[in-house]
């Protein structure tokens, strides 16, 4: 079979706005068809690494490549497939809805095939896509920008934090519409802060963190490396006490119950101690994603 190669593919990027970087010397490559997040905390370099993949920015060194083409110069081959939500949605505020997505689709140079059933599912109504976009909420513009990335149903879809300012019913529906471009065999790229977000609905995450790459995981390696989530309930009623290893594994206390994070290689220790204490009921589990993203925010970004 024809192998479609990488939808995309980022080499030693680095960006620079005068003095200040953007992004450094990041690579990343994403599979077709994976659904793939693009997470770091305020100011690491996600949405300078999308608007160079986009087109939008010139890398200072380094390339992009979208679906096998440069995004300038193959602007024209990769628009029709591509569908893409800007972190900072800008419309023109005297366009109607309507003639907005109209316009989006002109620039994308393909049919909108999905339009009427996005605006449907999202729940913007014919009378809404009649108003002016000046006149829009913020989450109504969130839903045409979500509409105008998706009408044409593309094969790569890059979103920056496309959740903002949604209602989690709204969401829901997101949430639904990635996992159906993910059943088809569509490409996502996802920059999100929303952890659950991304532990939900992504395969592999990229985290930039200071310009720089971090480290690209699995969503479950991600969690299968990172701390163990140790949770403990004494049979007396004493509530806090001394627990051995506190120093290494502080532990939050509730009542009688305790929770400590415990590096994976250090749980069999941890128990061995622990269960030297009236303990009733003991459970390990994997932390979340959200221990393991805080895990790799704080931890120090290698220089090379
Ligand atoms: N137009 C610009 N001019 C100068 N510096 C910029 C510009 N845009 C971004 N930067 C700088 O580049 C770095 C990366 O910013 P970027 O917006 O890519 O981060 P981000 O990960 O998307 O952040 P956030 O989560 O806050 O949206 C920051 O230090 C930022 O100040």
């Amino acid at each position: 079979m024809h192998d479609p190669g990488p939808a995309i593919e980022i080499r030693s990027l680095t960006k620079r706005y005068g003095r200040t970087t953007g992004v450094e010397d990041i690579d990343i490559s994403v599979g077709t068809g994976e659904v793939f997040g693009f997470l770091g905390p305020n100011g690491a370099g996600k949405t300078t690494t999308i608007r160079c993949l986009v087109g939008l920015l010139r890398p200072t060194s380094g390339s992009v490549r979208l679906l096998g083409h440069d995004p300038v110069d193959g602007h024209r081959q990769v628009a029709p497939r591509l569908g893409y939500v800007p972190g900072e949605l800008r419309f023109y505020p005297e366009l109607t809805g309507a003639r907005t997505l109209g316009l989006l689709a002109a620039l994308q140079g393909a049919p909108s095939p999905r339009r009427a059933e996005l605006c449907e599912r999202l729940g913007l109504t014919a009378a809404d896509l009649a108003r002016t976009v000046g006149e829009y909420s913020r989450g109504m513009k969130q839903k045409l920008g979500l509409v105008q990335a998706l009408q044409h149903d593309p094969e790569l879809v890059v979103l920056d934090e496309p959740t903002e300012g949604l209602d989690p019913l709204v969401q829901e529906t997101f949430y639904e519409l990635l996992a159906e471009a993910a059943a088809a065999g569509r490409t996502v790229l996802l920059s999100s802060h929303v952890l659950p977000e991304v532990q939900r609905t992504c395969g592999r995450v990229a985290i930039v963190r200071q310009g720089r790459l971090v480290t690209v995981q699995s969503v479950a390696e991600l969690r299968r490396a990172r701390a163990r989530r140790v949770r403990l309930a004494f049979a007396d009623g004493q509530g806090e006490r001394p627990l051995p290893g506190a120093d290494r594994w502080p532990p939050r206390w509730t009542g009688n119950r305790a929770e400590l994070l415990v590096p994976p290689d250090e749980v069999v220790d941890a128990l061995r101690g622990l269960l030297a204490l009236p303990v009733a009921d003991l459970t390990v589990e994997e932390a979340g994603l959200d221990e393991a993203f805080l895990d790799l925010y704080r931890s120090p970004v290698e220089k090379t």
